[in-house]
């Protein structure tokens, strides 16, 4: 359509000049993703379009609303001039799908803008607001009013004008003084950023291009890396990764009802709690624009909170234009800090974020209860207890809902939103619009021990413990899955969020400390391998950052530099005498596999019992809230690359080495979904007798 209208307007000679704008208030998102899995799709090609829109000899003027992605904005840079409103946000993302801007963005924006520039809009994916994109050069013009009259007057009061200057393909790229150095290093920078991920490089590699070549040569480029993404696998990983966010939001309960309402007309909420996690639970409300009351039970523990509060919000309020005067933080109707729990009556939602011990949340629940409004919602936040337990101590069960934020919450966007038995659809729907006002990915789960995410976890850290007593180094494991594509390995985040907080909760299971009855055998509970050694470093003091030493040792107490430590290497070797274990070379491909295959395979649970509604729930958890390399497309898309005979293989070799680890014996599902011939993902649930019975 674009094609045929620039062609009628060139040769209407009425016509003098041509605006191009989007419908219904957005310019464009660029391409249709899911084009790009089917090769037929993708005939037509943007490119010789966008360069047909700079040739023409009439002015093109685009009028940008809403967004520009894309081969939005591609199409934009072949106009001669560009308008947007102030609301208007740009950006080229195609990074964030595993390609690389395809109709010769990579050689016009560095055009416009500059190298720099260019490489960071392209590398990161990042969308721009307008107002940014003017200083660049980007926009000629912003407006608060009409855009597109806007345009058509620009379009008006350019006509005669020699368009030669405004084609970007035949400006030179801006000169640096230092262009190699500069080059150089942008290289380094965005090859230890990626970890294996290729796009970044490849869009790097597009844009030098533009450096050395001429505009035709550096199109070719262009589509030479393109396609190289295209066939890579990442690509498809990551569009993906994109349709499973959005699916998420689609959540249905046991009656199929998916109830989209909000139950309040403004949100007062409360934060209970201000700890680490309530500092960053409080950031995030007030970034979000809800009005908050934190409450603590002792004026230290405010004052310290609020302390911590101020300083996370002075430095977002850094980060945003204007953003001191958008986040008003010190305006006490937007913000309080109080000890008063008689301030509970007037808010319509609690987010409770104490300290994770079930009794206290039972007692702190049962005074929610009676001082609440009848309407209130009571959020938990929690990391595995049980919700159900924390609603039977109130009189409105179907009004507890499970919260759990990842750390720091004011960063990280995962939201796993675990509802009881009695939790109503509408208390779901409000939990479930909450993260979306607070920028975050809401993902409904179902309730059981250590819910979706830390329930996989668990196997994950477990094999790479057993690998450590088998004859591996906690240096040599992170190695492997940070090659894989991790951004911290197990034992290094592990040290990071403290070696006690697992040991306490072992040890409220009665796994270890004194409430272990005596004459346990070290390495056996309940008929199961078990591996002491975190508890035994627990013993010794070594907590991880926090005391300088754990897995690995750091600078000093609270340091973050890990560095591999004799002393564990010494204390391994003894261990594995002590218990006359034989240590033996433990490859990369057991490593990876163990603890990647043991995480999935929990997954394969997970979803058997209903405990989430599909595979793009689980991947989408761990993509967002664990560090999953997201060209990898979270673990069970994982899965179905590698193979599910591949995975159901490996397993059942590791489990016959090992018969003493249950979560390594292949579950029930992927035995099914292998011997149903490999299913492909999205029909993976339609195996299942029963589907989602828990949501
Ligand atoms: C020979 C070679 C030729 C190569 C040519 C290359 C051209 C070019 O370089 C490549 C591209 O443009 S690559 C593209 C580069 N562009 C991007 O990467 C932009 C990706 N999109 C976004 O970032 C966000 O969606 C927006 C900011 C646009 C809206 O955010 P929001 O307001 O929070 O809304 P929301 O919930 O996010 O989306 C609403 C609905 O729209 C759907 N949908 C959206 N975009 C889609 C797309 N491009 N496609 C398909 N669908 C797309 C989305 O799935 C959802 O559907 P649902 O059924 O309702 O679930």
């Amino acid at each position: 359509a674009l094609e045929d209208g620039l062609k009628k307007a060139d040769a209407d000679p009425s016509v003098k000049a041509v605006m191009i704008c989007g419908e219904n208030g957005k310019f464009s998102a660029g391409a249709d993703i899911r084009g790009f899995s089917s090769p037929k799709t993708l005939g037509v090609a943007l490119g010789p379009i966008v360069s047909l829109i700079e040739s023409s000899e009439k002015p093109v003027v685009a009028a940008i609303e809403g967004v520009a992605l894309g081969g939005g904005l591609e199409v934009a840079l072949g106009c001669h001039y560009r308008v947007a409103h102030a609301k208007a946000r740009m950006g080229l993302p195609e990074v964030t799908i595993g390609l690389l801007p395809g109709a010769e963005g990579t050689q016009r924006l560095p055009r416009l803008i500059g190298v720099p520039a260019a490489l960071d809009m392209i590398t990161t994916g990042k969308h721009i607001p307008a107002t940014e994109a003017l200083k660049l050069g980007l926009v000629d013009e912003i407006v608060e009013e009409n855009t597109i009259e806007a345009a058509i007057r620009l379009a008006n009061k350019v006509i005669g004008q020699p368009l030669g200057p405004r084609r970007l393909s035949l400006k030179p790229v801006p000169k640096l003084p230092n262009m190699e150095a500069f080059l150089q290093e942008a290289q380094v920078k965005v090859k230890r950023q990626a970890r294996g991920f290729l796009a970044p490089e490849l869009c790097f590699q597009a844009v030098q291009a533009a450096t050395q070549r001429p505009f035709a040569e550096g199109v070719r480029r262009e589509r030479e890396l393109f396609q190289v993404l295209l066939s890579s696998g990442q690509a498809q990983a990551l569009q993906y990764a994109f349709f499973a966010e959005r699916a998420v939001h689609r959540w249905a309960t046991p009656g199929g009802i998916n109830l989209l309402f909000i139950i309040f007309d403004s949100i007062l909420l409360l934060s209970l709690g201000l700890g680490t996690m309530g500092q960053g639970i409080v950031t995030s409300l007030v970034k979000a624009n809800i009005p908050v009351v934190a409450l603590e039970q002792n004026l230290e523990y405010l004052n310290k909170g609020r302390k911590a509060v101020m300083v996370l919000l002075e430095r977002e309020a850094k980060k945003m234009e204007g953003g001191a005067q958008k986040l008003d933080f010190h305006n006490p109707a937007r913000l309080q800090f109080t000890v008063d729990f008689n301030l509970l009556h007037d808010v319509d939602l609690v987010i409770e974020a104490v300290f994770e011990n079930m009794a206290l949340k039972k007692e702190i629940f049962h005074k929610l209860s009676n001082i609440c409004k009848p309407g209130a919602l009571l959020c938990t936040n929690t990391s595995a207890l049980d919700i159900d337990e924390i609603a039977s101590a109130t009189s409105r069960p179907q009004q507890v809902i499970g919260t759990h934020f990842f750390s720091p919450a004011h960063v990280m966007r995962l939201l796993e939103i675990i509802y009881g038995r009695h939790t109503s659809p509408s208390a779901i729907a409000t939990a479930m619009q909450l993260a979306k006002d607070m920028k975050k990915v809401g993902v409904v789960v179902g309730n059981c021990f250590g819910f979706v995410g830390n329930r996989m976890m668990f196997p994950y850290v477990e094999q790479a413990v057993f690998l450590l007593e088998e004859g591996s180094r906690p240096e040599a494991v992170d190695q492997v899955l940070e090659d894989f594509g991790f951004k911290i390995g197990p034992f290094r985040m592990s040290d990071l969020a403290g070696l006690d907080v697992g040991w306490r909760s072992r040890k409220g299971q009665g796994l270890t400390g004194p409430s272990l009855p005596a004459g346990s055998s070290a390495r056996q509970r309940r008929g199961q391998r078990y591996s002491p050694l975190p508890d035994l470093l627990c013993e010794r003091g070594r907590f991880g950052q926090k005391t300088g030493k754990g897995w690995y040792q750091y600078e000093r107490a609270g340091g973050r530099t890990a560095t591999p430590d004799p002393w564990i290497h010494g204390f391994l070797s003894q261990y594995r005498d002590t218990h006359r274990i034989e240590t033996r070379y433990i490859d990369q491909e057991e490593i990876l596999e163990r603890c990647l295959f043991s995480l999935i395979n929990e997954g394969f649970a997970i979803l058997a019992e209903g405990i989430a509604s599909g595979p793009e729930h689980l991947d989408v958890i761990y993509l967002n809230g664990y560090g999953w390399p997201k060209h990898r497309g979270g673990p069970m898309f994982y899965a179905s690359t590698v193979g599910l005979p591949r995975v159901l293989a490996k397993l059942q070799k590791y489990s016959e080495a090992h018969p003493d680890v249950p979560k390594l014996r292949p579950s029930a599902f992927l035995k099914k979904l292998v011997a149903v011939g490999n299913a492909p993902l999205k029909e993976w649930m339609s195996y299942l007798s029963r589907q989602s019975p828990k949501l």
